[in-house]
């Protein structure tokens, strides 16, 4: 018995985007998906309670960062991730893979794993696919991903062969390694950068491991959007076509929409939280600065066409006082309005999807949200 099983709805006849159901221990949620980034256990500012209001389905959470703090000892004697933080929906963690490569500065990667330093504490560490395993199931998170190598961009073709082969066998000790296939799902993670035949490379040897579910792994980490695009449409088709499709690190409005329409089921980003925290909203209209002055004594709500709880009840001048302020309250309002801005879109993709018009949807949010077409 798998644990995460994907249910394919419907395909969107003016595009390649899909409707489906992800079915995990802890919930369903339909797809195509935005997932809210929880790093440190906590959606920033967020309560569980809140999170729940926006119809956040499924929640990030980060191996690396819990491995270090608080431990993930003290979250397995707890009963669980889900038990620690009070969520009681499905939660994906991430390897620690990509951490490792964009934390620490120093770092020497080996067949059997990689050697590090802690970037807060200094002290050595080692973090291989059996640990990044170990901790994961120490979580209890819904979906793991594999322990994977992201490499930087732009690389060469020989760093980027021989790390794509490094993955596929990172990959199989991951699934040698795992405890509990019946209530935790591992999903693997193409890589091979902007090469094609590395990326079709990847994309065979883990469809071979018959994993319940697949990333594309190695983008948005700096990439002109042409050369993501280009991977997307290549890989995508590459596959399980009866596997979600998880697209890592992706993102603004724009980059969901593009992504959902090239097949992608589910996507996590900080965008919106980090945004919010220095001020910034996303409105139909794309995005305002709610810090500006120009809002000092702007009454209205930061978009006249959002229903949340955020824009019903209180105005721009107001947010723009407390974020001036550095106040708390003013992050939460921001942060709670950016991801029912995402949710909220996600949720009329999936809408599109359904009545075949996901291309019509794109035009008219590009064109109100100010998006040049491509
Ligand atoms: C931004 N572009 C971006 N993010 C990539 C992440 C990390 C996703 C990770 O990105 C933050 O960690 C840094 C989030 O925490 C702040 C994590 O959420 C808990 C999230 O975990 C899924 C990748 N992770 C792995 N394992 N492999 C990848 O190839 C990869 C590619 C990414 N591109």
């Amino acid at each position: 018995m798998t644990a995460i099983t994907y249910e394919l709805i419907k395909t969107c006849k003016q595009t390649g985007a899909r409707l489906g159901k992800v079915h995990t221990p802890h919930g369903s949620f339909d797809t195509p998906m935005f997932m809210p980034v929880g790093t440190l256990a906590t959606v920033k500012t967020m309560s569980p309670e809140e999170l729940k209001e926006i119809d956040a389905k499924i929640i990030l959470s980060n191996t690396y960062h819990l491995w270090l703090r608080p431990g993930s000892d003290i979250i397995k004697d707890a009963g669980g991730l889900h038990k620690f933080m009070n969520w009681d929906r499905p939660i994906l963690t991430d390897s620690g893979g990509f951490q490792v490569f964009s934390l620490s500065k120093i770092r020497d990667i080996k067949e059997e794993g990689v050697h590090f330093r802690n970037h807060i504490s200094g002290e050595k560490l080692f973090l291989s696919p059996e640990k990044a395993m170990q901790i994961q199931n120490d979580l209890g998170s819904d979906i793991m991903m594999a322990f994977d190598e992201c490499p930087p961009y732009p690389a060469s073709y020989d760093y980027m062969k021989a790390s794509v082969e490094r993955t596929s066998r990172w990959a199989e000790r991951c699934l040698s390694a795992h405890q509990s296939p019946g209530n935790q799902g591992l999903f693997g993670i193409i890589q091979g950068g902007e090469y094609e035949d590395l990326r079709k490379q990847s994309a065979q040897d883990l469809a071979s491991l018959d994993l319940p579910g697949y990333a594309i792994g190695g983008l948005s980490v700096g990439e002109p959007k042409n050369i993501m695009n280009r991977m997307l449409e290549y890989t995508t088709p590459l596959m399980p076509a009866n596997k979600p499709r998880y697209l890592m690190g992706v993102g603004s409005p724009d980059s969901l929409i593009d992504g959902s329409i090239r097949g992608i089921d589910m996507f996590d980003c900080v965008l919106p939280t980090r945004i919010a925290r220095n001020g910034t909203c996303m409105t139909s209209t794309g995005r305002l600065v709610v810090r500006n002055a120009k809002y000092a004594r702007d009454f209205s709500p930061i978009d006249e066409n959002c229903g949340c709880h955020v824009c019903k009840n209180y105005t721009r001048a107001y947010i723009r006082h407390l974020i001036k302020c550095n106040e708390t309250f003013g992050f939460r309002l921001t942060t709670y309005h950016n991801l029912h801005f995402l949710l909220k879109l996600m949720e009329q993709v999936r809408e599109a999807i359904s009545e075949d018009r996901l291309g019509d949807f794109k035009e008219a949010f590009f064109e109100k949200y100010g998006f040049n077409q491509p």
